[in-house]
């Protein structure tokens, strides 16, 4: 089977991220984990870091909206696509993940959606990661279930070090 895919890719390996708002499915402190446990897991495999930052600009903003909310993708209402984000690039909207309010997103339960499977995923494309055809992959386009203590495929590895490097340690 095909394979990761590569999108564009950032020019530098030192990014920040910024949190927008929060889905109020989950308490505010747990989404902030969640979101940071999912980006760093591609810290993990590669030479990326990354600055959560809650002033001034951002590489990648994260945001909830349900419907039409500002790009050319509006949301599809509960099921259907649960998220989506965008290649690196120069122009603002580049890196941002953007994720579908009308979802219920959940931690650590086989009920809702999974919320950290989402973001690893969406964090792929800010990333520069398309989509694999294996069924493992946290890159594969379909929500597969919730899987407890889940890691990144070795698809999903050679995906985000083909672009930025294995992870040198200090
Ligand atoms: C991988 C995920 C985190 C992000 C992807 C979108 C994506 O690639 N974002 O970067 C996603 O939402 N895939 C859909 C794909 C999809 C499955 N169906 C759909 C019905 C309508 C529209 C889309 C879908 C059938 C019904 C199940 C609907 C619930 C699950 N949805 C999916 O698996
Ligand atoms: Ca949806
Ligand atoms: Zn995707």
């Amino acid at each position: 089977k095909k394979r990761y895919a590569l999108g564009s890719r950032w020019s530098k390996t030192e990014l920040t991220y910024k949190i927008i708002n929060r889905t109020p499915d989950l308490p505010a402190d747990e989404v902030d984990r969640i979101i940071t446990e999912s980006i760093e897991k591609w810290a993990d495999v590669s030479r990326l870091t990354f600055t959560l930052v809650t002033s001034g600009d951002a590489d990648i903003l994260i945001s909830f909206a349900a419907g039409s909310h500002g790009d050319d993708g509006p949301f599809d209402g509960p099921g259907g696509v649960l998220a989506h984000a965008y290649y690196p690039s120069s122009n603002a909207i580049g890196g941002d993940a953007h994720f579908d309010e009308d979802e219920d997103y959940t931690d650590a339960s086989s009920r809702g959606i999974n919320m950290e499977w989402v973001a690893v995923h969406e964090f792929g494309h800010s990333l520069g990661l398309g989509h694999s055809q294996i069924e493992g992959a946290v890159m594969y386009p379909y929500y597969t279930g919730y899987v407890p203590n889940f890691q990144l495929n070795s698809d999903d590895i050679a995906g985000i070090q083909a672009h930025y490097g294995e992870n040198v340690g200090e």
